[in-house]
């Protein structure tokens, strides 16, 4: 053997019989382990420069849109418990001086008996209403009104405080949207555009207001229990409800603890329920982030929750073409008679 053969063979047990390589891709999975770790942990670092330094609520100017009723109530109810003073907007003045007694049941201290009026510091645009119906049989009249009510609505009041929410370089403004601002349905052909165009003007706000110390919070919360769900079910189409059932009715006070909290720690979006929360993973689009968690859970969840989604989609879809087969059969039966 030559003493360049020998080598060689040298090399070859060595490489063979002493296993130092086996561990080779160990120590890749541990640089690479080491590396996100690293970066988790620098991002968590500088999490105090992206999340925004919560409002104090006690002896705050909280001004809330359809506060007499439902939502709008509870929302006032919540703020006044956590020691706000409250503005109640709304047309029906019976229905605002009963609300005004409801919510003066939650003060938490004497001085808010008197009331303090000033800057507003948190606005809260919850005047709405809604209406489901099949496309065609919808007055064209309605899509205008849902418009002008549900997304003009909350535009006018959010011009009437920004200017000074700008000079304070502070504030709070409150979107109420739907999940139906999240997804369109069968039979919120009107309703549904009105509250996805909430979700595009509150973008575009909290990129104008973030140097202001202004944040933006867009709540979608499920059908809840209030005197508008009940007016609406008068007229809400068989698939429509079937669909809406999947995410449950929620009570409007649950709903207004959540909101308030999410709008207090100024994060963009507030959801509802295990489905809103899967709704707002899956549709956050481009929309701004004020928590590391937050976005860390938008990435590690989004192909999960698509891949739910689509199933859920295909359950609604047969829910729509089983109701028309019905209808069908009904019609056919009738002509037979
Ligand atoms: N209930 C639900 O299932 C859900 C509701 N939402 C949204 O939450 C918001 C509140 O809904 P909800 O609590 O059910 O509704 P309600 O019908 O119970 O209350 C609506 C409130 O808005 C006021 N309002 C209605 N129209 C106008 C108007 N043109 N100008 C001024 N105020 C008005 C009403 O007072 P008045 O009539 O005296 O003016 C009332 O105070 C709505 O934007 C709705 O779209 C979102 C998701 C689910
Ligand atoms: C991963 C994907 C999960 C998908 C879950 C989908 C659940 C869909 C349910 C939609 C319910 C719509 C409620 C509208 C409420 C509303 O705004 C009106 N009631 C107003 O009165």
């Amino acid at each position: 053997m030559s003493s360049e053969e020998e080598l060689s063979s040298t090399i070859t047990d060595w490489l063979f019989f002493s296993s130092w390589w086996l561990l080779l891709p160990f120590i890749m999975l541990l640089v690479v382990v080491a590396f996100v770790v690293a970066f988790v942990l620098l991002l968590y670092m500088i999490s105090p420069l992206i999340s925004p330094k919560p409002l104090k609520l006690n002896g705050a100017h909280v001004v809330v849109t359809g506060g007499s009723s439902g939502i709008g109530k509870s929302i006032a109810m919540e703020c006044y418990r956590q020691g706000a003073f409250i503005t109640l907007v709304a047309r029906d003045e019976s229905k605002l001086v009963q609300a005004k007694k409801e919510v003066e049941k939650c003060a938490i201290n004497d001085k808010q008996c008197q009331e303090k009026l000033g800057p507003v510091d948190m606005l809260v645009n919850c005047a709405g209403t809604s209406f489901s119906g099949k496309f065609e049989e919808v007055e064209v009249e309605r899509f205008r009104s849902m418009m002008e009510v549900n997304y003009l609505g909350s535009v006018y009041p959010t011009r009437a405080v920004i200017t000074t929410m700008k000079e304070r370089r502070m504030g709070r403004i409150l979107f109420i949207s739907s999940q139906a601002g999240q997804i369109g349905l069968f039979g919120y052909t009107a309703y549904s555009p009105s509250k996805f165009a909430l979700r595009g003007l509150a973008e575009s706000l909290q990129m104008e207001m973030k140097p202001y110390n202004i944040y933006v919070t867009v709540a979608y919360p499920p059908d809840t229990d209030t005197p508008g769900l009940a007016e609406e079910n008068r007229t809400k189409p068989l698939e429509t409800r079937l669909i809406s059932e999947t995410s449950g009715v929620t009570q409007p006070e649950q709903v207004a603890k959540i909101v308030v909290k999410d709008a207090v720690q100024g994060n963009f979006n507030s959801s509802v329920g295990p489905d809103g929360y899967m709704l707002s993973a899956l549709t956050c689009g481009m929309s701004p982030v004020t928590s590391i968690t937050e976005g860390l859970q938008q990435i590690v969840t989004m192909g999960l929750f698509r891949t739910i989604a689509l199933f859920y989609l295909g359950s609604f879809d047969s829910i729509v073409r089983r109701c028309m087969i019905q209808r069908e059969q009904a019609k056919a039966a009738d002509k037979r008679e």
